[in-house]
């Protein structure tokens, strides 16, 4: 476990104009990049955070849009400046969240996904402790095997080492608020989409959405309550 970062500003304001927070970890080789780039397709109002990264550019991963690739030097300069609201290092090298682009995100009322590791999941938990989080899971360890090989980006002994890693990463399930199994792709997408589609449509979500609505029904729903009525409503 890494140090949490240096920065310790408040945790996250749970205003009507801020945006959900979702983090998704799995094991490397889990899916869950493919999947999280499906429902990204499917969904415009989710947006991707771009993670820090010392790890080497992979063919066909572009610097701003899969990682912003940066050397040891910078990272660690980055950590001290306390730019990273989470980082851990993972496979011998760091990889972290920017602070500063996580909350104008949010700040502007658009939904944001982080795809990191369980440590960093852990640490925006406790930034965040409404962040929604979602764990995939793989059918099998021989499948999970057989997804690294067929990506065909990483050399037998990268292999070795990310399935070695991997049951580390399992271990971690039970850290999360959804669990994921991604054995048939369409149906883990439509389950993730479905997990996104019920938090939004969580009563304190809708009640910022819906206060012109209900109050023109109940007349007259002080704002700056949940639900408008003393004591908010179960799942709060
Ligand atoms: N804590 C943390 N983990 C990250 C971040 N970005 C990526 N990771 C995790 O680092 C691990 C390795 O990622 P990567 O090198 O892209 O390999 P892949 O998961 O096999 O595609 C995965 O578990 C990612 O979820 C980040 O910003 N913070
Ligand atoms: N449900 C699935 N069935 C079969 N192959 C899959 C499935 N989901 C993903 N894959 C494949 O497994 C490989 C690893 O997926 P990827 O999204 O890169 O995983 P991760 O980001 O978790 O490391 C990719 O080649 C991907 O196309």
């Amino acid at each position: 476990m890494p140090a949490a970062p240096a920065s310790s500003s408040p945790a996250s304001k749970s205003s009507a104009a801020t945006g959900l927070l979702f983090v998704v970890s799995a094991p490397s080789g889990a899916g869950k990049t493919s999947l999280v780039a499906a429902l990204l397709e499917r969904d415009p109002a989710l947006a991707l955070s771009v993670s820090y990264t010392t790890r080497a550019r992979r063919s066909g991963e572009v610097d701003g849009r899969h990682y912003h690739f940066v050397d040891h030097a910078r990272f660690e300069q980055m950590i001290a400046e306390g730019a990273f609201i989470e980082y851990a290092r993972v496979f011998d090298n760091a990889y972290g969240t920017a602070e500063s682009s996580l909350r104008k995100t949010l700040d502007s009322g658009q939904d944001l996904l982080l795809e990191i590791d369980w440590q960093g999941a852990r640490q925006v938990r406790e930034r965040f402790p409404e962040a929604v989080s979602i764990f995939i899971v793989p059918p099998s360890l021989a499948a999970l095997e057989e997804r690294l090989r067929g990506r065909g980006q990483d050399s037998d002994a990268v292999i070795g080492e990310r399935m070695a890693k991997a049951r580390d990463e399992l271990s971690h399930w039970d850290e999360y608020g959804y669990l994921v199994v991604n054995d048939h792709f369409e149906q883990a997408l439509g389950d993730l989409s479905a997990i996104v589609k019920a938090e939004r449509l969580r009563t304190p979500r809708q009640a910022a959405r819906e206060q012109d609505r209900l109050r023109s029904m109940l007349g007259g729903m002080p704002s700056d309550m949940p639900g408008g009525r003393p004591g908010g409503r179960p799942g709060d």
